[in-house]
């Protein structure tokens, strides 16, 4: 099964991640980007204001490329949980922001094409809600993609990306504390699993609000 971590910069992402390895020791914990090479030169462009946005969505997709063959498919064949902080939808929403006013028409559909012919989609995302402006302020707003205004309409890309498939996204209000977060992402990440494998119980109500849906 692959489960996947998903939302703005400083949503707390890695915290949850991080908490889910005492939770979760027998998964496959990765992330994106990645580290390695290319993981490297994604990050140089992260840095580069002036970057290409075309040139950093290939970047970014060629990173997860290797990643998919390296590390995901080979867990997947395994028979392991993968969870990774960031993935395809990180691509979705922020790349396709950043083509907003390229000469690329319906920029959303355009990174996801590009994906459509070789990747593996997520079976189940956990998106961490929490707004621009908190976002930005945690994040530091040290890169490019950091600011609000950017992250607002990131935002509204995972909004599109959770409309148009409510059954794999699970929302988690990231707002609350630490501690409260990370209750209810591993609370989640069990129903998550267990519904995959099976679980009747789990699946009539997966993101444990007790309202059975
Ligand atoms: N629920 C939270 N409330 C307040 N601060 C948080 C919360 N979760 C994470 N942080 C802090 O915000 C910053 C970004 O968290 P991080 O987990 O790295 O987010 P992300 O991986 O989504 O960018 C870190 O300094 C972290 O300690
Ligand atoms: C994986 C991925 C990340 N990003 C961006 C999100 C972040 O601003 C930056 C670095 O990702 P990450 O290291 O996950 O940062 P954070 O923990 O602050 O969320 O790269 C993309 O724009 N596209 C992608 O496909």
């Amino acid at each position: 099964m692959l489960l996947t971590l998903e939302g703005l910069d400083g949503s707390g992402k890695t915290t949850a991640w991080e908490a889910l390895h005492d939770a979760r020791p027998d998964a496959t914990f990765t992330h994106e980007p990645t580290d390695t090479w290319y993981g490297d030169a994604v990050r140089r462009s992260l840095g580069d204001d002036d970057a290409d946005p075309l040139a950093d969505l290939f970047l970014f997709t060629a990173d997860h490329a290797d990643h998919l063959s390296r590390v995901v498919r080979p867990a997947l064949a395994d028979g392991d949980v993968v969870i990774s902080d960031r993935y395809t939808d990180s691509r979705y929403a922020y790349q396709a922001a950043s083509l907003a006013d390229s000469e690329i028409r319906r920029p959303l559909e355009y990174v996801r094409g590009i994906h459509g012919a070789f990747t593996r989609e997520p079976d189940a995302t956990i998106y961490l809600g929490v707004d621009p402006e908190t976002a930005a302020a945690r994040a530091g707003a040290t890169d490019k993609f950091e600011r609000v205004s950017f992250l607002a309409e990131v935002q509204s890309n995972y909004d599109r990306l959770i409309d148009a498939e409510p059954e794999r996204f699970v929302r988690v209000d990231a707002s609350r504390s630490p501690e409260a977060v990370i209750d209810r992402v591993e609370d989640v990440a069990d129903r998550l699993i267990e519904a995959f494998h099976g679980d009747d119980a789990a699946v009539a109500d997966v993101d444990g609000d007790g309202d059975g849906a």
